[in-house]
């Protein structure tokens, strides 16, 4: 389709070169049973090689068995539910594809009205992890875990569980913090299980990403830089913070809402943004639209009701359902593509995993401006939408795979 794939750092890697989960012996699937719903459940266990040798995280863990329930969804490497002792959800994992690497995907930890929400949003989310590594010319797949409770509930032990879950997966899964987790409950579930990426925080290079994407939607709508541009940020965390003092420095006029609003004060009060209700920004009169929050924000009620020239922000799964990107280009409103414009994150996580220097991270992270930019220029070209466009990019680096 003539677009280019971020470059790649020009090492000669294998394909699913990273770290595994360690040496001696293996894990096999002993019997399967039926399980609820119709799932198959299988226990997991150590199986010595032939010097008696036991995987490492098992060993690490003092011998202890882990039982998932395992989930067949079409589409799907692997789906695994791990259950507490009263039957409930503990954690949910997705590996959807790893044909170009190992699946790379997020630690969401929040509640969820039903077991059944937080299944799908898990496995939407791998699924967009595939299409963002693919899209951002990584060497990644993508995968995603739940752990479908208040963070209140947060304890170690329940760390632990959720790491010897992933466990399970030999290394084809690999853990990053996202929504109610952070480097702390990482280097917790990597100490059963490995690889994990629990060093630096990716989301200042989300949000540097992110910026660039922003900068390129702004020059495609015929604006030389962001000085004075009315940005509106939605989320005051670990992305959309970091992209607010991006902003200011860039000289946007930025707003920002939290449905905490001491953090949205607090950050406006440091930055010189503007704390506004967190109901109204969506649809308040901005040039660029941030969605840096949870997903699903752009939904067939809100999209009539925009007034913004732009969309791009850091929030995975912005558009409630995929044909409203038909809607916005309708409109004539510019969207950035979320798994590309958020993919500052795991480009940089990809160089870290290689031992790359933070310079050349840099250098990939703001070359998502440029994928932006094409995106923008062949959906034009095509009178396709822009998710189009990014998804065909994705598709043509899988296929070849
Ligand atoms: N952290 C990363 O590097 C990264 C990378 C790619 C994508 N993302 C996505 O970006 C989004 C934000 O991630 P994060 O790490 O900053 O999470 P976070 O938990 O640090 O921040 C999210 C913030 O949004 C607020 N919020 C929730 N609902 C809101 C609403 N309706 N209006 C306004 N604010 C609301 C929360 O109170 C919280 O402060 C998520 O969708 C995540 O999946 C994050």
């Amino acid at each position: 389709m003539g677009l280019r794939a971020l470059p790649d750092d020009g090492r000669e890697t294998g394909r699913h070169d990273l770290p595994g989960p360690g040496a001696g012996g293996r894990r096999e699937l002993g019997r399967a049973r039926r399980g609820p719903r119709g799932t198959v459940a299988r226990r997991w266990r150590a199986v010595p090689d032939r010097r008696g040798r036991v995987p490492a995280q098992i060993a690490r863990k003092g011998g202890g068995n882990v039982t998932v329930e395992e989930v067949s969804v079409d589409g799907f490497e692997r789906v695994v539910i791990d259950r507490g002792p009263a039957g409930e959800a503990r954690s949910i994992i997705a590996v959807h594809d790893t044909r170009l690497g190992p699946a790379l995907g997020g630690v969401r930890m929040r509640p969820y009205p039903n077991e059944s929400d937080a299944v799908s949003e898990c496995l939407a989310l791998a699924r967009a992890m595939t299409v963002k590594a693919a899209a951002a010319g990584l060497d990644l797949g993508g995968g995603w875990s739940i752990i479908p409770a208040d963070t209140a509930e947060k304890t170690p032990e329940r760390l632990l569980s959720h790491g010897r879950a992933i466990a399970t997966f030999d290394g084809r899964f690999i853990p990053v913090n996202d929504v109610g987790t952070d480097q702390a409950d990482l280097r917790e579930i990597g100490k059963v299980t490995s690889p994990v990426c629990a060093q630096d925080d990716p989301s200042p290079w989300t949000a540097l990403g992110v910026a660039a994407g922003i900068k390129a939607c702004a020059e495609f709508s015929g604006r030389a830089d962001l000085k004075g541009a009315r940005i509106g940020v939605q989320g005051a965390g670990h992305v959309g913070s970091a992209l607010v003092r991006l902003l200011i420095r860039e000289g946007a006029d930025v707003t920002v809402s939290d449905v905490d609003e001491d953090r949205a004060v607090s950050l406006a009060a440091e930055t010189g943004a503007m704390a506004v209700d967190p109901d109204t920004l969506p649809t308040s009169e901005l040039d660029v639209f941030a969605p840096c929050a949870l997903g699903g924000v752009v939904t067939p009620d809100v999209v009539p009701a925009l007034r913004c020239r732009i969309i791009a922000g850091g929030a995975n799964n912005v558009l409630a359902t995929p044909e409203l990107a038909d809607e916005l280009r309708k409109r004539r409103i510019i969207y950035a593509p979320d798994f590309c414009v958020n993919s500052g994150g795991v480009i940089f996580l990809q160089s870290q995993l290689r031992g790359l220097s933070e310079e050349t991270a840099r250098d990939q992270v703001q070359g998502v401006g440029t994928t932006i930019s094409e995106l923008l220029a062949h959906a034009e070209t095509n009178r396709v939408t822009t998710s189009q466009a990014a998804n065909d990019l994705a598709q043509n680096r899988l296929d070849a795979a």
